[in-house]
């Protein structure tokens, strides 16, 4: 085997990272080595890449990025039994602690001494990576490496769209980026009607309708609150799932659900949100999830098999596939630009 491989290094403190040639890593205690089959681009490595306020405070170069991954196990550290040479994994990206307080009420996914892989140590952007073995999850042997590699965010998106019940409920998502898309799928998956989406941008607008949305809407250019009343008949959605993390998104979403309806959110607001609590959440009587991570492992078996079932409309959301590391810049800035859904490498060239 190699010694040597390619890989997608943070090496500085500043915007970007580099294509670099590294050693193969050997697996330690408790460890797997993969061949790397698929990766794809989370929004956090985007993040990262840019060297934004939260990278700076969390990240340490130098360090391989990427955490979403599907590969094949070749290699096995001492003490691994649960896992086995030839096993196609993908992994779970938060490490667990096991021992705290959340983690001893099997709330996994709220450990509050998480680490996570390509975040807080180095990741899989690169054609060998090491999954601790308590992290990895074995996948069926016909499942494509890019749908397997998905899984992990496809598992953010789960725990938004069945946070509640969901089936012929009209759904109202705001923001069609990565992680929307895959909550559209899982939605209309689901068997949600109609579902609304609410999105600035027009390729993803386009790409949510080709995911399934029943309609589109621009909240730039006409009110998202008086289109849903109008599709609703004035009574507004069932279900309002956020994804979009703007503030504003967030206020229309409210004002749309219809009073006694479930929210669920998942995007990050980027500063401290203003909401008037209680005409629009609690004389509403709305029941709000924060949503975060994945259900360790509730979350891996429901991704799996919806997968499996043939209804995840997946493919229009992986608008770029990549062999090999070398266009990896052209990759990260049509992501930075919204030229995207998701983006796959498929790191091996041969
Ligand atoms: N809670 C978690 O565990 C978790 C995990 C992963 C991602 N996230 C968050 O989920 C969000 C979605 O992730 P992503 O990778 O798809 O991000 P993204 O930035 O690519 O997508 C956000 C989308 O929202 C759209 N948008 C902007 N303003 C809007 C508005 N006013 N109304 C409707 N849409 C609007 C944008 O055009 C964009 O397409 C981000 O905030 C991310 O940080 C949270
Ligand atoms: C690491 C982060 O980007 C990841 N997607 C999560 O679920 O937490
Ligand atoms: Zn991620
Ligand atoms: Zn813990």
């Amino acid at each position: 085997m190699a010694e040597k491989m390619p890989a997608i290094v943070k090496t500085k403190p500043a915007y970007g990272a580099e294509l670099v040639e590294v050693d193969v890593p050997k697996p330690g205690p408790g460890e797997v080595l993969i061949k790397v089959l698929a990766t794809s681009i989370c929004g956090t490595d985007l993040h990262i890449y840019e060297w934004n306020e939260w990278a700076q405070s969390r990240i340490k170069p130098p360090q391989i990025m990427g955490h979403e991954v599907a590969g094949e196990v070749i290699e096995v550290g001492p003490g691994v039994d649960t896992i086995q040479v030839g096993d196609y994994i993908s992994a779970e990206t938060h490490i667990v602690c096991g021992k705290c307080y959340a983690c001893r009420h099997n709330r996994y996914h709220v450990c509050q001494n998480t680490k996570i892989f390509g975040v807080d140590m180095d990741g899989v952007f690169a054609e060998y990576a090491i999954v601790p073995a308590q992290n990895a999850w074995k996948n069926p042997k016909d499942m494509p490496p890019e749908y397997a590699s998905l899984q992990e965010p496809l598992g953010n998106a789960v725990d938004t769209v069945l946070a509640g019940p969901i089936a012929g409920r009209s759904t109202l998502i705001t923001g069609a980026g990565p992680l929307g898309l895959l909550g559209i799928a899982v939605a209309k998956a689901s068997g949600a009607y109609p579902v609304i989406v609410s999105e600035p941008s027009e390729f993803r607008r386009n790409l949510a309708k080709k995911v399934g949305a029943d309609y589109v809407i621009n909240p730039f250019e006409e009110d998202p609150v008086k289109a849903v009343m109008d599709i609703t008949d004035g009574a507004g959605v069932e279900v309002f799932l956020e994804f979009s993390g703007a503030p504003k998104a967030l206020e229309q979403g409210l004002a749309a659900t219809t009073p006694g309806g479930r929210v669920s959110l998942l995007g990050l607001f980027p500063r401290d949100v203003t909401i008037d609590f209680n005409n629009l959440i609690i004389f509403k009587a709305l029941e709000v999830h924060g949503i975060t991570g994945r259900h360790l492992w509730e979350t891996w078996y429901t991704v799996s098999s919806l997968i499996q079932s043939g209804k995840l409309n997946l493919d229009p959301i992986i608008t770029h596939k990549y062999r090999g590391f070398d266009k990896f810049e052209e990759a990260f800035e049509l992501m930075r630009a919204g030229k995207t859904g998701k983006v796959v490498f498929f790191p091996h060239k041969g």
